[in-house]
């Protein structure tokens, strides 16, 4: 199999505790790219917003999917290749972070209800509350087969969870490279 070379940047989505931060950070180190997490570029006031129960609005997000779609967009055009955990629940989200570009690819990450909220109850020491999950399922639009996305069960370790986005997307495996 050869790898799509063509690929600059990949798009780790899903709601809060799908496992975004885990996944991505597991594929870029697998991948040899960059990992940045979304979160990160949240202005202090969303964090806190998140904090004390209240989900954000598209206002809210607005600012902080621009700093994101920034960040793609020099990414694509300098480099390195880019893992980047983003909720990007919503379509219009989506568009504003792919903009078109066809070296942008777009990871969902799939599960039951059930299986996020028990992950979420077990995670300690994260901003986002738990009860925040029943909004984040009432607003994710899940991507459409014209955004060229690639789904995947997160009922799994996080391990197979990678082997399969490595190999829906044909990329190259560099931690399984062997010198002689
Ligand atoms: N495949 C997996 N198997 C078992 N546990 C997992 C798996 N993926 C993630 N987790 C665990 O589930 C919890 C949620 O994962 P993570 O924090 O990566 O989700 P997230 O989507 O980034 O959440 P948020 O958007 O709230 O930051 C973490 O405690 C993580 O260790
Ligand atoms: O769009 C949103 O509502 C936010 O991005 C959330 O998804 C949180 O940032 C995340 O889930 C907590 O880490």
């Amino acid at each position: 199999m050869t790898s799509d070379a063509n690929i600059k940047i990949i798009i780790v989505m899903g709601v809060s505790g799908s496992g975004k931060t885990t996944i991505a950070r597991a594929l870029a180190s697998r991948i040899g790219f960059a990992m940045r997490d979304g979160d990160d570029d949240h202005p202090p006031a969303n964090i806190a917003k998140m904090k004390a129960g209240f989900p954000l609005t598209d206002e809210d997000r607005l600012p902080w999917l621009k700093t994101i779609a920034d960040t793609i967009e020099r990414h694509a055009e300098n480099g390195p290749p880019l893992v980047i955990a983003c909720s990007a629940l919503k379509r219009v989200y989506r568009t504003l972070l792919v903009h078109g570009r066809k070296d942008v690819r777009i990871v969902f990450l799939q599960g039951s209800v059930e299986l996020i909220a028990q992950r979420l109850k077990r995670r300690g020491g994260h901003f986002m509350p738990p009860a925040l999950l029943e909004s984040q399922l009432k607003t994710l639009e899940p991507p459409q087969p014209d955004e060229f996305a690639i789904s995947v069960d997160i009922d799994a370790s996080v391990e197979r969870i990678v082997d399969k986005i490595v190999a829906a997307l044909d990329l190259p495996d560099t931690s399984r490279v062997r010198t002689p």
